[in-house]
């Protein structure tokens, strides 16, 4: 766990987790050592000598004070190195999350990384914060007590140091047996979780469809799952716990009997064995909570292995020396693309010129959103080559092909700030005439206009305070800012209503002026006048040509305009 964590954040972290640990060390190794103190006291105390005890009662109480310091001190060294892992941790997940692939952050992960970002990093950094100095205490402190009995007698502290491998030996086996189920069970526990949310989600789905049992069903079976492994797992741990707690009173019982037996050989004075005993006692305790302390660092290791694993995702590569951008055409380059093992582009090439505009049209799963992600880079191709000015776009840094392409999508993601905030992120440093003329072009400005906070309006999680229409103006907008040389349009009108079809179309229709622009539509009328039609099918671009010559040739996409027309007249 520890070289686990070394190994994530670097020596800067590993540092001071490792000084904190060594002050835990001390820290229990000093409370042992204080217990020593018990030994001349005990001795005193039960041979009636109470003038001879008070010293060593005050050195007895004086070493427990340093003892308590050392164990604040390296408590506050675990708190603080818990809260700066805590900063570590969402630092570097969240650096590599900014430099992983776009076409990486399905719905599905998105759920995972909040959840590894909060209750992952939480119970990692409980480790140095609770769990650890407890740990080290309960193995630390019974082992120094073991030693500290070699000043009363060697034969009972030989005994005492004896069932240290037979209680490591039942702690390991502990660990064996419980430590598959946790994985299930926290398997099962992200699916019940899962599961909350769909049923959430899913509630219009479900009533509109009279389901509503149906999902409570889906929801129910993974909780009632989640139940079986938790209680599998309780019922698993239960032999662990009690072979350690067996073997710990076994020892206790064995170093019982073992001084009666001194003691009333005369080998070795009742005292001594009555100290012994008491000494023993105290550890007790700390042993048996090693099998709690033990499944809760497993529990963190396990988040932590997630994080790693996203960790660990292969980034898109950046070229060690960035070649500037020339302006120039846009080019995909005999591109092959898998998904899940699968290929869903099977050489595809077509070339974007500079200015132009091109449309790719073509049935449901064709692969028409594929081809744009692979233009915007969401992913690289797995063969061939997507270009930009004759550039491949694995030799552009991200901030090079983001300032080249701007996207307008048909899901508008918005940040949860002001209207304003989400249109200067196109161009953060642009001037507010910018602003103003950007959503006057975008058709914003009626928007704002209604809206009682005008720009300062916050639009909530997602853009969630607008409609989707509007969401699309501010996007619009955003991209007019930036006004990069290419443009992305991936069906960005196809789910509005017919009055903010217009408005936002007129939107695009400004945006598109002077730019490169690619554009995937079902919608055919809004890919008549493009400059050129590439008809994909099932991953192969099987015609190009204007939407007059595609027509005339009558091959697939006249088949495909005039089933269009049938059902959409
Ligand atoms: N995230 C994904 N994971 C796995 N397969 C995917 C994913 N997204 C798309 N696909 C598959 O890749 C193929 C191409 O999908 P793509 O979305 O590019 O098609 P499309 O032509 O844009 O379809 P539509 O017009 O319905 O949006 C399809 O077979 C689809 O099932």
């Amino acid at each position: 766990m520890i070289t686990l964590l070394s190994r994530i954040l670097g020596p800067e972290y590993a540092r001071p987790l490792h000084r904190a640990i060594v002050l835990m060390a001390v820290a229990s190794v000093a409370e042992g050592l204080a217990y020593a103190l018990l030994i001349p006291l005990l001795r005193a105390l039960l041979a009636g000598d109470t003038p001879g005890a008070w010293p060593w009662l005050g050195a007895f109480a004086g070493a427990s004070v340093v003892a308590v310091l050392l164990r604040f001190r390296s408590d506050v060294a675990g708190f603080a190195t818990g809260a700066a892992l805590s900063r570590g941790l969402h630092h570097r997940l969240g650096d590599h999350l900014a430099r992983l692939p776009l076409g990486w952050f399905t719905r599905r992960r998105l759920g995972e990384v909040g959840m590894l970002a909060s209750r992952g990093v939480l119970s990692t950094m409980a480790v140095p914060a609770h769990r650890l100095q407890p740990m080290i205490s309960a193995v630390l402190t019974p082992a120094t007590v073991a030693l500290v009995l070699f000043l009363v007698d060697w034969r009972l502290a030989l005994a005492a140091l004896l069932a240290a491998p037979l209680i490591l030996l039942a702690q390991v086996w502990t660990n064996r047996t419980t430590a598959s189920l946790d994985r299930e069970r926290s398997i099962s526990a992200d699916e019940a979780a899962s599961r909350v949310v769909e049923y959430v989600r899913a509630q219009p789905v479900l009533r509109m469809g009279g389901t509503t049992g149906r999902g409570f069903g889906l929801l129910d079976s993974a909780l009632v799952e989640q139940q079986r492994t938790g209680r599998r797992a309780a019922i698993r741990a239960i032999p662990g716990v009690l072979a350690l707690s067996l073997t710990v009173q076994a020892g206790l019982t064995a170093l019982l009997v073992l001084g009666a037996d001194l003691a009333l050989g005369g080998r070795i004075a009742t005292v001594d064995m009555l100290v012994a005993l008491i000494l023993a006692t105290r550890c007790v305790d700390p042993l048996l909570s090693l099998s709690d302390l033990a499944g809760q660092m497993r529990n963190s290791r396990e988040e932590l292995e997630r994080i790693d694993a996203v960790l660990s995702t292969p980034t898109l590569p950046e070229p060690a020396e960035p070649v500037a951008v020339p302006a120039g055409d846009l080019e995909l380059d005999d591109v092959t693309f898998r998904r899940d093992g699968r290929e869903v582009l099977h050489g595809v090439s077509a070339v974007v010129q500079k200015g132009s505009r091109v449309a790719f049209v073509g049935p449901s799963g064709a692969g028409k959103s594929t081809i744009l992600q692979l233009i915007a880079r969401f992913h690289d191709p797995y063969s061939g080559s997507v270009k930009l000015g004759g550039i491949d776009l694995k030799m552009l840094a991200s901030e090079q092909l983001a300032q080249n392409v701007s996207m307008v999508f048909q899901d508008v993601y918005l940040f949860d700030g002001t209207i304003s905030d989400n249109v200067r992120m196109g161009r953060p440093d642009a001037t507010s005439e910018e602003l103003s003329a950007a959503a006057r072009s975008a058709h914003l400005t009626e928007v704002i206009d209604r809206l009682p906070q005008g720009w300062e309006t916050r639009v909530g999680e997602g853009g969630a305070a607008l409609s989707g229409g509007e969401r699309q103006r501010v996007s619009i907008a955003r991209a007019l800012l930036k006004d990069a040389p290419v443009l992305l349009l991936d069906e960005p009108t196809a789910a509005l209503d017919p009055a903010s079809e217009v408005a936002v179309q007129s939107a695009l229709d400004g945006l598109m002026v002077g730019r490169t622009v690619v554009m995937v539509a079902h919608r055919l009328r809004t890919v008549r006048h493009v400059d050129r039609i590439y008809f994909v099918e099932e991953g192969n671009i099987v015609e190009s040509g204007t939407h007059h010559e595609l027509l005339a040739r009558g091959g697939r996409y006249a088949k495909f305009w005039s089933m269009a027309h049938m059902t959409r007249p």
